[in-house]
């Protein structure tokens, strides 16, 4: 289905090309293979060590570089808004699949174009399994709207937003305040941005670590547009702080509220609440683990040759690698002839 729904991915994707350097070209259909001429000084900020031009021999060296072993292997496709992205993380993934590997690829993008790339419905928030290349390739599509939505109503449900009105309600209306500055409503209403992705993306890791998903030894994951990922990075230490800050509240009130949250009965719920949240943080901590780690992750920006994207996947380099997450290539999407 994949090579007759989409005849242009598929071959897009066994041309896919990857020189030894730190970047790489995704030659997608009617653009022009070989290394862009185009590429101005910016970019040396986002592939330091630009590539010469790119011999065939050397970018399928890169490649199966990507593909040799058969240890799960992350790879997190992020970059400006409409530069390709999910385009590129479905052609990765049918790369794979096509050399042994079973693939998972996964998008939270609520626009659903992974289902528009590989002509399947794949919005049911489960697995659907691609039809069309060797190995078994499996896309998944995470509402991160959903997601959020989930939490949102488990906390609700265990009291979350009940801290602040709890707190209301016990009249200790100088505390609220102080609440209102440590954003804890903030967090729970209106979650920062990265937040519904790193939820995704914890959720998807929770499931990969079931027996019944073990097979799996590419995992391509299509991330929100560059902002997102930057506040997605920084999520583990707000929530450390905002929880510690909170904790440290609690506990300065507890024995003045001790008595009347016991009449009550909440003070179970907002024990609840508190461990929803230190959940969340442990579960944004492995996410940030993930991202880090440099035997099993690369983060692969996406860029077009532009001078905006250019200079906005410049920053993101820098801030990446700030972070210490991995970065050694570049794929370079929508190269036109001169
Ligand atoms: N090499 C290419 N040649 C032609 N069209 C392309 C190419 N790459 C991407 N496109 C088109 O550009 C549009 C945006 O692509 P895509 O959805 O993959 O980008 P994205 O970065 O994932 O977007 P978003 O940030 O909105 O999630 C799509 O219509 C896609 O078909």
């Amino acid at each position: 289905m994949l090579a007759t729904a989409s005849p242009g991915l598929h071959a897009a994707a066994r041309r896919l090309t990857l020189p030894s350097q730190a970047r790489c070209v995704v030659r997608l259909p009617r653009r022009r293979p070989g290394r862009p001429a185009w590429l101005p000084a910016a970019a040396s900020a986002a592939a330091p060590e630009a590539a010469p031009p790119a011999k065939e021999g050397a970018e399928e060296l890169g490649f199966q570089e990507m593909t040799s072993g058969t240890r799960r292997r992350y790879y997190m496709l992020g970059g400006k808004g409409g530069v390709g992205k999910t385009s590129c993380a479905a052609s990765l993934a049918v790369r794979f699949a096509n050399n042994g590997h079973p693939t998972l690829v996964v998008s939270t993008d609520p626009a659903h174009s992974l289902s528009d790339s590989f002509a399947q419905d794949l919005s049911g928030g489960t697995l659907v399994q691609v039809e069309g290349p060797d190995a078994p390739l499996f896309a998944l599509e995470i509402n991160p709207e959903k997601a959020r939505e989930e939490f949102r109503a488990a906390n609700q449900k265990n009291g979350g937003t009940g801290v602040k009105d709890f707190m209301d309600s016990m009249g200790l209306g100088v505390l609220v305040e102080q609440l209102g500055e440590l954003k804890l409503g903030e967090l729970l209403d209106t979650p920062p941005p990265g937040l519904d992705e790193a939820i995704a993306i914890s959720k998807v890791m929770q499931f990969l670590e079931a027996q019944e998903y073990s097979m799996f030894s590419r995992i391509v994951f299509d991330t929100a547009p560059t902002g997102h990922t930057l506040r997605l990075l920084s999520l583990p230490d707000f929530l450390d702080a905002s929880i510690g800050k909170i904790l440290k509240l609690r506990s300065k009130i507890a024995s003045a509220t001790s008595a009347i949250k016991s009449v009550f009965g909440q003070e179970v719920q907002q024990q609840d609440a508190a461990n929803k949240l230190e959940q969340l943080r442990e579960r944004m901590v492995k996410v940030r683990e993930l991202f880090r780690d440099t035997e099993s992750t690369e983060f692969i920006i996406v860029t077009i040759p532009t001078v905006m994207a250019i200079s906005e996947s410049s920053r993101l380099h820098s801030s990446l690698q700030k972070e210490s997450v991995p970065v050694r290539r570049l794929i370079v999407n929508q190269v036109l002839p001169p």
